[in-house]
């Protein structure tokens, strides 16, 4: 597998939340910790960290969604091949990461999901964002699409979105049941 580079984007409002997603407490660490470790446990030698706030990579274009946080981060990229990463899928595993990165297609996502794919960081990939932002096409699907990005198959539950204060729960027992087993 080819070195990458993986940006976690944490711009967003997180307003279903009620609170910053990258705030939120499990175990140790909070969800952005643990979007990192995943991202280095996956094999990302590089991790940014999109995120409106100092010491962070902030977006050029304020409130145009996740498309202006890649735009933001690809010059800060040191890799061709970029894991993007949404903060909010905390169940994702390393091997589903691994699997993404392995595919030879230039750009990839899971199942039915934009985020996370991998994007190739090339002149052409930041003209089209530029493009679909000057347009007021804010979709990662159409940018996939443009793209023709493959889809790659995993279990869904993989990919549950923790958008509010009730998936969040649903993501802790989770965590918990995994736990009591492993023990
Ligand atoms: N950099 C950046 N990331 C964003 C922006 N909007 C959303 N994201 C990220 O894109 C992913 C999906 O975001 P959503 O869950 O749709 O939106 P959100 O703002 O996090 O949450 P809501 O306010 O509840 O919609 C998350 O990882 C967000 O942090 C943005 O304007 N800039």
């Amino acid at each position: 597998m080819a070195d990458f580079s993986a940006l976690i984007l944490a711009g967003g409002k997180s307003s279903r939340m009620g609170q910053d997603k990258a705030n939120l407490l499990l175990h140790n660490s909070n969800l952005l910790q643990h979007m990192q470790q995943l991202a280095t446990r996956a094999g990302a030698s590089q991790v940014l960290i999109s995120r409106n706030q100092t010491g962070y990579i902030q977006d050029v274009h304020s409130e145009q969604g996740p498309l202006a946080g890649i735009l933001a981060a690809l010059p800060h990229c040191e890799h061709k091949r970029l894991l993007v990463l949404p903060i909010d899928m905390p169940l994702l595993s390393v091997f589903s990461l691994q699997l993404l990165m392995q595919q030879s297609a230039a750009t990839a996502y899971f199942n039915h999901c934009p985020l996370p794919c991998v994007l190739t960081n090339n002149s052409q990939l930041q003209a089209l964002i530029e493009q679909q932002l000057l347009n007021q096409k804010r979709s990662i699907k159409q940018l996939l699409s443009t793209l023709n990005a493959v889809a790659v198959s995993i279990d869904d539950k993989e990919l549950l979105n923790t958008n509010t204060p009730a998936d969040w729960q649903v993501f802790l027992q989770q965590l918990t049941s995994a736990t009591e087993y492993d023990n």
